[in-house]
């Protein structure tokens, strides 16, 4: 059993596990007195119930926020910093509190839950430094009499919608340039996962971000919170992490306004093994980048793409390095893999891996759902899989990894880029000049060479193709919630 009295036990600082929405500075519960459960993966318990926001009460934090976001932006940036700063030193010193809110919403072991909060704790940490960096430029005038010059200043309110898979990264990765930038922030997080980010809401509190310049804003009605955003003129901004199908909705939604957007969408990974790569590295490498967070991350390797000369050699390392893995309740010592999210998700599973199986591929391990029950699913490895197979196009969102076969460079780069998505997408080889020409000749923003783990603040992540637009992290990231402006200053000579 694990419902909110077990888990408040199990906390340090049991005001972190809050089911109230973070709404203009305060805490509340939803007007109507509404809620919508939590529930925890591992074990299908009902963790607790969260208050179900309206769209009117959105309305409100959002004018709240607009309120508020222009004596946030007029302090200093070296005051913005220090505050984000400290939230930054709040968030490590909670890190496993916020670690065991997140697994038992998420379900991911705790030190993969520990690492998502370092992780999403080094945007804070980045952004509060890049913060005092918002360059301007000047420009050599084009007359004799003018002067032009080129500031940067935040953009507004921003709004952001987050997924359940990494629910507190995916918020401060969003919120830490927003808020450096001088903006205000509201997110909306997956209802499937609010507690993480409602705890990064009572720590935001304690850092002292202003009230109203950051809410929260739990809510079940995703598609009616997602109109107020796109359809609210006081949201100049609006950032997305989702998938792809998601991301065209607010799209459309936000066209009529031209409201801006950053969108972090859908991924469909090739992972390449070439016939002069370090077999074990990659072994390696295809279990980090495949099975992280039991497959459910959009950037994770959905096919493995391996040259025909180390194919069985890969595969049977492959199998081996998996069988010493386990999968179980992402709150106990030494689980490897956590249970899907629910029941969807592993429906998804089944059916990539009966389609796999009706055209022709052979599973060489797992296959079927986890005699632990509920959502666990057996880390799965298929060989023999062809690009007309559904996870070739589509992504799976689990812990299957399907082998594909490839003889030459150029087939490996054609089917790697046969694909509408664009975000992730890695190879193993140590030839320099192959590295190089394949590096060149993947259609994908982000390349990871002999490594599966490409996640970092200090660069930029983001996707080509369908899988999104802008960049989050690195310096880069700060300019998603800037607007650039041109001043053109006309100087009369002395009279
Ligand atoms: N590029 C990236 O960095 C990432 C991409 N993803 C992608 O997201 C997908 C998995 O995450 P998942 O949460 O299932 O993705 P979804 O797109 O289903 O949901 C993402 C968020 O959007 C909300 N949402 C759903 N429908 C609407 C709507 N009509 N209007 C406004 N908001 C809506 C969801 O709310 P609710 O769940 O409460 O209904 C959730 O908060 C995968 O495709 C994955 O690749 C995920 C993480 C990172
Ligand atoms: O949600 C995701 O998939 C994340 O973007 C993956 S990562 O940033 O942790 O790599």
């Amino acid at each position: 059993m694990l419902d909110r009295t077990d888990l408040a036990a199990l906390l340090r600082d049991p005001d972190l596990l809050t089911g109230r929405a973070y709404l203009a500075g305060d805490w509340a519960d939803a007007a109507s007195g509404q809620t919508f459960e939590v529930r925890n993966p591992a074990r299908g318990d009902v963790l607790m119930q969260v208050a179900d926001l309206s769209r009117a009460e959105v309305a409100r934090a959002i004018d709240a926020a607009h309120d508020a976001q222009k004596a946030w932006a007029a302090r200093t940036a070296k005051d913005r910093a220090q505050v984000l700063r400290r939230w930054f030193e709040l968030l490590m010193e909670h890190r496993e509190d916020l670690g065991r809110i997140l697994t038992a919403e998420q379900g991911k072991p705790l030190a993969e839950a520990e690492g998502e909060v370092a992780y999403g704790a080094s945007f804070v940490e980045w952004f509060a430094e890049e913060a005092k960096r918002v360059y301007g430029d000047t420009i050599p005038g084009h007359a004799p009499d003018k002067r032009i010059q080129v500031i940067r200043q935040p953009i507004g309110v921003a709004a952001a919608i987050t997924p359940w898979n990494f629910p507190n990264a995916m918020i401060t990765r969003k919120a830490g340039p927003a808020l450096a930038a001088g903006c205000a922030f509201v997110v909306r997080p997956a209802s499937l996962t609010p507690l993480s980010a409602l705890a990064l809401g009572v720590l935001a509190d304690r850092a002292g971000i202003p009230k109203g310049v950051f809410s929260v804003l739990p809510s079940s009605d995703s598609s009616g919170v997602g109109q107020e955003f796109c359809e609210n003129p006081k949201v100049a901004k609006i950032t997305f992490t989702g998938s792809t199908e998601v991301g065209r909705i607010l799209l459309r939604q936000s066209a009529d306004q031209i409201k801006k957007c950053s969108m972090e969408l859908g991924g469909n990974a090739p992972f390449i093994v070439f016939d002069d790569a370090d077999l074990d590295d990659a072994v390696e490498g295809a279990i980090a980048c495949k099975f992280r967070n039991a497959g459910q991350t959009c950037v994770c390797a959905n096919r493995i793409y391996v040259q025909a000369g180390v194919y069985n050699a890969f595969a049977d390392k492959l199998q081996a390095r998996l069988a010493r893995m386990s999968v179980g309740d992402g709150l106990e010592e030494g689980t490897d893999f956590g249970p899907l999210i629910d029941m969807a998700a592993v429906e998804k599973v089944e059916a990539h891996i009966a389609d796999a199986r009706d055209k022709g591929a052979e599973v060489v391990m797992g296959g079927a759902r986890h005699d632990k029950g509920g959502s666990f699913f057996q880390p799965t490895v298929v060989t023999g899989a062809t690009q007309d197979m559904a996870f070739a196009t589509e992504e799976t969102f689990g812990p299957l990894a399907p082998l594909f076969r490839f003889d030459t460079e150029e087939e490996a780069i054609a089917l790697a880029n046969d694909t509408i998505f664009g975000l992730a997408s890695y190879f193993y080889a140590n030839d320099l000049s192959r590295v190089t020409r394949v590096s060149e000749a993947l259609e994908y923003g982000i390349v990871g060479v002999n490594t599966g783990l490409i996640s970092t603040e200090v660069a930029p992540f983001g996707g080509v193709k369908q899988s999104g637009l802008g960049r989050e992290g690195s310096r880069y990231g700060i300019d998603e919630f800037l607007e650039m402006k041109y001043v053109c200053l006309s100087v009369k000579p002395e009279a």
